[in-house]
């Protein structure tokens, strides 16, 4: 065997057969003759180095392989003294052309007068290798100080840098500077955070987090940044850039799809606002209610716009027929605000205003795997269907609506969480869709927004969610599951949200918030939203069954006793008719209906327990 020293020598010292061959190869000489016995020698002992067992001496009848260690000699060689170019080398050598045919004869091929143009001067614009592995070792210090400053005394161990938002030139053009402050601020409070396998710095970590810490990780006040005020930074800008009408089974909707200044995501608002649709709907709600519409998407884009074009993207009021050609057919009956004339400007009458309800607004975090393919980790899927079934359910007129709340409303047992709690008042969420309760109340129609911001995850995206799942699964809940992967419990952010929501008309006049989590409400807050109440969402499978939906209830009169002569048959029957009842419930939903299984309850409970969301433990669970 050779020794290490003799292979590395062989590979960077010529022996005298590889003059030889290179001076053979850059002779004038058209006709290769046969090689030189010292060249021939060479290879062969080259062949022998590498323990091919030839006999010493031995001419061998081939060149040696194009990957001995002769082959980088050769190449310079052509390359030096030849301007013949090998057709399978063509376009990826130093020179200009394209490896656009393998046939010479094609006019694609260089011509066989090339060799008298010039040659192309190939100039590298690199800095030499030395100035390179200087700057490269510059920046490499440069790096490793900046990460022991952010990680102080820790002893944690870093993670691969988390992504942070990516900035972008957006269709809007906006000033890459907002981008930046933004960025930054995500980054340095990224920067701290690490991943562990040392448990006492968790344990830290976690304890610093716990509810009852007194710099509360959770607790609206001290949370994530989504929720700190920044008047310094500026506004993110959105734009409406279409609309269009989907039937489901709550009723017509208006889908728009947004850009904005931040990141490159399309954030979607999803409109339940009856009156621009429905006729009747028009009639049944209170006399100047205004049409929830985006005021980006109805303003003139540019000068000479067709009507086409605002049809195409949605700008036009009432319904789409067939054969139309004007974005507002009705112009005196309902005219497209003006781009300058924001709808909250628009007067009501004091009545009015105070009369009608409040739109009922969710904000919405994309979770594909609550939303797209049912999981039951989570009651995210059902949350989004619930929260379009409540939007468009009749409301009560705001006077019965207070009566109501009063007679229903109870303290929350987990109040001492929430200053949302504090600030807001929480009605029973079911009274809005009950009018058996006030026989006389009117009821209007009801109207609102689902704002679904793809905020993945929490934020964390669902490529860290999924990580997230795995360690879940490891027996960790889910807010130290984000910890442990160096991320925050809840890195959302509603600046865009509120930004839509003001595009939309609906940040003055006042919304009702259907959430449970206390940061949004403080979140949307202090981005300027007006808030006038918050409405809980219990999860299904933690609501009560009423008497007529529990299975035992269906086919039994009051009074009558459970029928215990009832066949396999009439009870598979009916445990089908209870699946369908649930299922009609959650609409949209692969399995739909309610969301249930230890995981959920083990969601749920984290949710409550741990970030504060203000919903009541079923006392059986407790
Ligand atoms: N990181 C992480 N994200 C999750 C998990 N389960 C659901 N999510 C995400 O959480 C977001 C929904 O948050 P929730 O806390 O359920 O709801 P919320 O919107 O904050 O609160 P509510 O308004 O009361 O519903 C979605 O983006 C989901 O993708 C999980 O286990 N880990």
């Amino acid at each position: 065997m050779p020794s290490t020293r003799t292979m590395s020598q062989s590979h960077h010292s010529p022996t005298q057969g590889d003059l030889d061959v290179l001076s053979f190869l850059t002779s004038d000489s058209s006709t290769l003759g046969p090689l030189p016995s010292s060249a021939l020698s060479a290879s062969t002992s080259q062949t022998q180095v590498q323990g091919q067992g030839q006999e010493q001496g031995q001419r061998k009848k081939s060149l040696p392989r194009r990957d001995s260690p002769m082959d980088a000699l050769m190449i310079s060689a052509v390359i030096a003294g030849s301007e013949k170019i090998s057709r399978h080398h063509f376009g990826h050598g130093p020179r200009t052309g394209a490896y656009a045919s393998c046939d010479e004869s094609r006019p694609s091929s260089p011509s066989p007068s090339s060799h008298l143009q010039p040659r192309v001067a190939v100039r590298s614009t690199q800095a030499p290798r030395s100035e390179r592995l200087r700057l490269e070792a510059e920046s490499r210090a440069k790096a490793a100080a900046q990460q022991n400053q952010a990680s102080s005394s820790s002893s944690a161990i870093p993670i691969p840098q988390a992504r942070s938002p990516k900035m972008i030139t957006s269709p809007l053009s906006i000033s890459s500077s907002i981008g930046k402050d933004q960025n930054t601020l995500s980054s340095i409070s990224r920067s701290k955070r690490k991943m562990s396998i040392d448990p006492t710095p968790i344990s830290q970590t976690l304890q610093a987090a716990s509810p009852s810490s007194s710099s509360n990780y959770f607790h609206p006040k001290h949370s994530s940044p989504s929720i700190v005020p920044n008047s310094l930074a500026p506004r993110p800008r959105v734009k409406c850039m279409a609309r269009t009408r989907i039937p489901t089974p709550h009723g017509e909707l208006f889908l728009h799809l947004y850009h904005n200044s931040v990141d490159t995501k399309e954030h979607l608002a999803i409109v339940i606002d009856p009156i621009q649709l429905d006729p009747k709907a028009k009639k049944a709600a209170p006399k100047g209610r205004k049409e929830i519409r985006s005021a980006s998407l109805d303003a003139v884009w540019r000068e000479g716009e067709t009507e086409m074009e605002r049809l195409v993207r949605g700008a036009y009021t009432g319904r789409l027929l067939p054969g139309q050609t004007e974005s507002n057919p009705n112009p005196n009956q309902n005219p497209i605000p003006s781009p300058a004339v924001n709808q909250n400007d628009v007067e009501m009458s004091v009545e009015e205003v105070e009369e009608d309800v409040k739109p009922l607004v969710r904000i919405h975090s994309e979770c594909y795997t609550g939303e797209t393919i049912g999981s039951m980790r989570c009651d995210c899927g059902e949350q989004l269907d619930e929260a379009l079934r409540q939007i468009a359910l009749p409301q009560h007129l705001k006077s019965q609506i207070t009566q109501q709340f009063h007679q229903h409303a109870h303290p929350h047992p987990h109040q001492s969480h929430s200053t949302a709690e504090d600030i807001l008042p929480t009605p029973d969420p079911s009274r809005s869709s009950s009018p058996s309760t006030s026989p006389n109340a009117r009821s209007v129609p009801g109207r609102g927004v689902v704002i679904y911001l793809r905020q993945e995850g929490r934020g964390i995206g669902l490529l860290e969610k999924i990580r997230a799942y795995n360690l879940q699964d490891l027996g960790n809940d889910t807010v130290t599951a984000n910890l442990l992967l160096g991320h925050g419990a809840d890195e959302r952010k509603y600046d865009i949200a509120a930004e839509m929501l003001k595009d939309l008309g609906l940040s003055q006049g006042g919304i009702r918030l259907l959430t449970n989590n206390p940061e949004k409400v403080v979140g949307l807050q202090n981005e300027g939203i007006k808030i006038v109440e918050r409405v809980g969402m219990t999860p299904r499978d933690w609501q009560c069954p009423t008497q007529d939906e529990h299975p035992k209830h269906h086919h039994h009169d009051e009074g009558e006793g459970i029928d215990e002569d009832r066949t396999d048959d009439e009870d598979e029957k009916e445990k089908e008719f209870h699946d369908w009842r649930e299922r009609r419930a959650g609409v949209g939903l692969i399995g739909a209906g309610a969301a249930k299984g230890v995981e959920l309850e083990r969601y749920l409970r984290t949710k409550v327990e741990r970030m504060g969301h203000m919903i009541d433990i079923p006392e059986n669970l407790q």
